[in-house]
C-alpha cells in the first residue's frame, strides 16, 4: 500500500485588531493600545508573524485593487518587465536573482518579483513615477496611483507596528527615533502556476517556489490573493508549517532580523520559504519591508540587556549586515544574524 507523508501542519497566526472598538481610531499610549501592542510582542517573541487587521488603512478594495494591477504588471512582455530592473538605480527588479539564491535550485526561478525602493518616505512619488515609466513608456496613471496608495497604508501600518512592539518594551521613549530612521521596500511577487502549478505526489516534498530566508527588515507586511503556500520553521520544534493567511480583513507580519538584534534576540525572525500547492491561479503577494536606513546602527538599548538576558549582538550599521548577508557563500539561514554580529 502506498504511503503517503503526513499532511503539512498549518498554523492560524494570532490576529490583533488596529483599527478601534467603532469608527476611532486605536490612540497611542491608551491602555487598549498597549494591550494590543503587547499581544503583538508576544505573538512576534512566539511564533515571527501575526495577523493585523487594519480595514481603514488598507481596506479590502485597496488590496483587491492591487492585486488586479500586480496581474497586469506581471502581464507585461518579458522586455518590459526587464526595462524596470536597474541594478544601480532604485528598481530592484524582475529577474534580479540575490546571491543567496542564485546558488540553489530552480527554485529561485520559480518566482517573478518587483521591488520598489524606498516606496514610503520622502521622493516615494518619484520612485514609483519612474518605476511606471520603465513598465509603461505611455503612462499607466491608474497603476501609479494603486501602487503609491498601497505602499504608502502599507508603510504606515507597518511603522505603527513598530511603535507599538517598542513601546511596548515599556520604551515608548524611543520609538520615534527608531521610526523615523526606517525605509520601506515595497515588493510584488509573482508564483506562476506553470511552474509551481502541479501538486507533487503524495510522496514527495512540495516544489519550493521561494526559496526558504530570513527577512533582513525590522518587519515584513505582507498581503496575497486567495493561493496559498507561505510556509514558516517554528520556533522550538523547527517543523516546516503552513501560514493560513488571515483573510481579506488582515495581513500577515513577519518579523525580521533587525527586530531581532534590536530586541536582543526576544522576537523570533522565522525562516519562511514558498511551496507550491498545486493550483488554478498564480499566487500574487505583495508588501511592504520596514527596515532601519543604511547608516543607522542597529543596537539593543541598555532596558533589554539584563542579568538574565545578556548581549546576543554587537551594534552594527544596518548596511554592512545587508552586504554580509548578500555576499555569496553566506547563506541566508536563521543564523546569518548570528554569524554577523552574535557575541
Ligand atoms: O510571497 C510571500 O508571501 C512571501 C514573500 C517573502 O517572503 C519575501 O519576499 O521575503
Ligand atoms: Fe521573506
Amino acid at each position: 500500500m502506498a504511503t503517503s507523508l503526513p499532511a503539512p501542519a498549518v498554523m492560524i497566526p494570532p490576529r490583533v485588531d488596529l483599527d478601534g472598538d467603532d469608527s476611532s481610531t486605536l490612540v497611542r499610549g491608551t491602555p487598549e493600545w498597549l494591550r494590543r501592542a503587547g499581544l503583538i510582542r508576544c505573538a512576534l517573541e512566539t511564533h515571527g508573524c501575526v495577523a493585523v487587521g487594519c480595514r481603514r488603512r488598507v481596506p479590502p478594495e485597496l488590496r483587491e485593487r492591487m492585486l488586479v494591477a500586480m496581474a497586469g504588471l506581471f502581464a507585461l512582455p518579458a522586455e518590459a518587465k526587464r526595462r524596470t530592473g536597474d541594478a544601480d538605480g532604485p528598481y530592484k527588479s524582475f529577474g534580479v536573482l540575490l546571491p543567496y539564491m542564485e546558488r540553489r535550485d530552480s527554485a529561485a526561478c520559480r518566482h517573478e518579483a518587483f521591488a520598489v525602493l524606498n516606496a514610503g518616505g520622502a521622493g516615494a512619488g518619484e520612485v514609483a513615477r519612474a518605476f511606471v515609466a520603465r513598465a509603461w513608456p505611455n503612462g499607466n496613471d491608474r497603476f501609479l496611483e494603486t501602487l503609491t496608495s498601497t505602499a504608502a497604508e502599507t508603510t504606515r501600518l507597518a511603522r505603527v507596528i513598530l511603535a507599538m512592539v517598542i513601546d511596548s518594551y515599556g520604551l515608548a521613549h524611543r520609538s520615534d527615533e527608531i521610526v523615523g530612521t526606517t525605509d520601506a521596500n515595497f515588493r510584488m511577487l509573482r508564483y506562476c502556476k506553470d511552474s509551481v502549478g502541479t501538486s507533487p505526489p503524495p510522496d514527495e516534498q512540495p516544489a519550493v517556489a521561494l526559496a526558504a530566508h530570513v527577512d533582513g527588515s525590522y518587519l515584513t507586511v505582507l498581503f496575497q490573493n486567495d493561493v496559498d503556500g507561505f510556509e514558516l520553521r517554528t520556533r522550538n520544534g523547527g517543523e516546516w508549517v503552513g501560514v493560513r493567511p488571515p483573510g481579506p480583513d488582515s495581513l500577515l507580519v513577519v518579523a525580521g532580523q533587525a527586530l531581532v538584534a534590536w530586541s536582543n534576540g526576544r522576537v523570533h525572525a522565522p525562516l519562511h520559504r514558498v511551496v507550491a500547492v498545486g493550483g488554478r491561479e498564480d499566487r500574487l503577494s505583495c508588501g511592504v519591508f520596514l527596515q532601519p536606513t543604511k547608516n543607522f546602527v542597529v543596537d539593543a538599548p541598555p532596558e533589554l540587556v539584563t542579568a538574565d538576558t545578556p548581549r546576543r549582538f554587537r551594534p552594527f550599521e544596518y548596511v554592512d549586515y545587508l552586504r554580509f548577508k548578500h555576499t555569496a557563500g553566506n547563506s541566508n539561514g536563521d543564523d546569518v544574524l548570528h554569524r554577523f554580529a552574535g557575541m
